[in-house]
């Protein structure tokens, strides 16, 4: 019986205190709990921003999204889907500018699925259109401006928020598709060294990077204060350089008036393609070179013969050294300074090396091979890649040529600066160009200031706080039980 008291004496759960204490801790552990699950979930609440980019070629919808909470921390935004428009650029419908609208429903219907429906109010929706718009727009104005019209029309009838549609600058462009290389590398937030920006579009062509000399002149100069760091970035866009426009040039270049062939060493010995005078000459990029005299309906016959040697004198060609009025300049009397640090080429620059198997090799090896490869017979070539759109396997001697030529003899990328060219798509999930830069920019998720952000990230600070409550709470538990001790000696004694 005296045992059973004693028992009952020594056993802590009998003790109001420390069964109030337990309840404590056990309330403690659930707030905490329930805090983070809380916390996590706000976390999962997504935004999202819709941008796109009416390109020469083809339009292309890309859908963003980031997490609410966090909209000024870095590296946050993320490509959460793209959508290739089916047809051509919207520039190409001049003559039909109803279906420029028109054309964008399937990728914009594809927008309406993936982003949750009540968040189409608040998404905001941006058209920046590039130099297919910008030709257009230099050969007819008024139809460029009917063109814009039309994808302003559809797009409006959206849920979203509309933003606008516009033709961008050359230099919004390239500095744009700059931001959004270092953005995504994490450089700006971690005061890095930035990478420069190469993007290779088919109409134009840009170059973008920091550079310690003096920017002589103002039009290729931009400053930016991004996170509380300064950068004095020139950029410069050729209009008239992507690859489709540049092989334009160089067929008109190569044509004689009334010829009805083309012997052309870009293209591979058997290729043979009857071509409109009109496809060639019919371009603002030729015609102001001055085009040939041609009969404005006639036809060629566009014969490859397959040399690389000859074909890179007839590129270099599109490249004037002629003239330049400052320090130093790449080509057609335009200030550059000598390229510095590394580059991200991307768009056509890596569709191309990529499929030439390019992109980790030297500059001497890159010429080597074009030299093997332009020297393929074209019926070989068509049969060793049967599953690659014919127009772009046609064109791979041409643009390979191009390339080396543009960052080598243009652009002065020499053989021992050649390895600082990387050649990419994406980085980290989310595609190489300027789309995410102009929305960063256009929604100023991109603060001149670096925010103020607590020392511990969100993550380690619960931990340490769950921590150092169960600490306490264990400290606690210790003391009243080292505290209790005497006092149940005593009773025992009373007893
Ligand atoms: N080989 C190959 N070429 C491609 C591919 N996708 C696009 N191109 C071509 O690469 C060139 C550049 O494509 P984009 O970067 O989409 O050009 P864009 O944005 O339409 O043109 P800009 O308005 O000048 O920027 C064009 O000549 C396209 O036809 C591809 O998957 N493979
Ligand atoms: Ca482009």
């Amino acid at each position: 019986m005296a045992d059973q008291r004693e028992m009952k004496e020594k056993s802590p759960w009998h003790r109001p205190l420390i069964i109030f204490i337990t309840v404590l801790i056990v309330l403690a552990i659930i707030a905490l709990v329930t805090t983070a699950v809380v916390q996590n979930r706000t976390l999962q609440k997504y935004k999202y921003g819709i941008v796109l980019d009416a390109g020469s070629s083809h339009t292309a919808v890309y859908i963003y999204e980031w997490p609410a909470e966090k909209e000024n921390n870095t590296g946050m935004v993320q490509q959460k889907h793209t959508c290739d428009v089916k047809g051509k650029g919207i520039s190409s419908y001049y003559t039909s500018v109803e279906k420029a609208g028109l054309s964008l429903r399937d990728c914009m219907e594809e927008a309406k699925e993936k982003i949750p429906t009540w968040r189409h109010r608040e998404t905001p929706v941006y058209l920046g259109a590039t130099a297919g718009m910008r030709l257009l727009r230099k050969m007819n104005e008024t139809l460029s401006d009917q063109v814009l019209s039309s994808v302003e029309g559809f797009l409006q009838v959206y849920p979203f928020m509309y933003q606008g549609a516009r033709i961008i600058s050359g230099q919004e462009e390239g500095a744009y598709g700059w931001i959004t290389v270092n953005y995504l590398s994490d450089n700006f937030h971690r005061a890095l060294p930035t990478i420069g920006a190469l993007d290779l579009g088919g109409a134009s062509t840009q170059i973008t990077f920091v550079s310690r000399r003096e920017v002589e002149s103002p039009e290729n100069s931009i400053h930016f204060r991004l996170y509380g760091n300064d950068y004095d970035v020139y950029t410069h866009s050729f209009l008239c350089y992507g690859k489709d426009q540049a092989l334009k040039q160089a067929l008109a270049q190569q044509l004689k008036p009334g010829d009805t062939q083309l012997h052309d060493p870009c293209f591979h010995r058997g290729y043979n393609q009857t071509k409109t005078w009109e496809s060639v000459t019919g371009s603002p990029c030729v015609s102001a070179q001055g085009s040939p005299a041609s009969p404005p309906h006639g036809n060629f016959t566009h014969l490859g013969t397959g040399n690389a040697a000859l074909c890179r004198s007839a590129v270099r060609r599109l490249f004037n050294s002629s003239h330049c009025q400052w320090g130093r300049c790449s080509f057609n009397g335009v200030f550059q300074p000598p390229v510095e640090g590394t580059f991200g080429a991307f768009s056509a620059f890596y569709f191309v090396m990529n499929f030439l198997n390019l992109t980790s090799a030297t500059l001497e090896d890159s010429k080597e091979k074009m030299v093997q490869y332009c020297s393929r017979p074209w019926a070989e070539v068509k049969l060793s890649y049967p599953s690659i759109k014919e127009k772009y396997l046609a064109e791979y001697c041409f643009s390979g040529t191009y390339i080396l030529t543009l960052l080598e003899n243009g652009y002065n990328f020499t053989s021992g600066k050649w390895s600082d060219i990387n050649f990419i798509k994406k980085i980290g999930g989310s595609d190489a160009g300027w789309t995410l830069g102009y929305m960063l920019n256009l929604t100023n998720m991109i603060p001149a200031e670096a925010p103020d952000t607590p020392p511990l990230p969100h993550a380690g600070y619960v931990t340490i706080m769950a921590l150092f409550s169960l600490l306490l709470t264990a400290l606690l538990l210790l003391a009243c039980k080292l505290f209790s001790r005497p006092a149940c000696t005593q009773s025992k004694q009373i007893i």
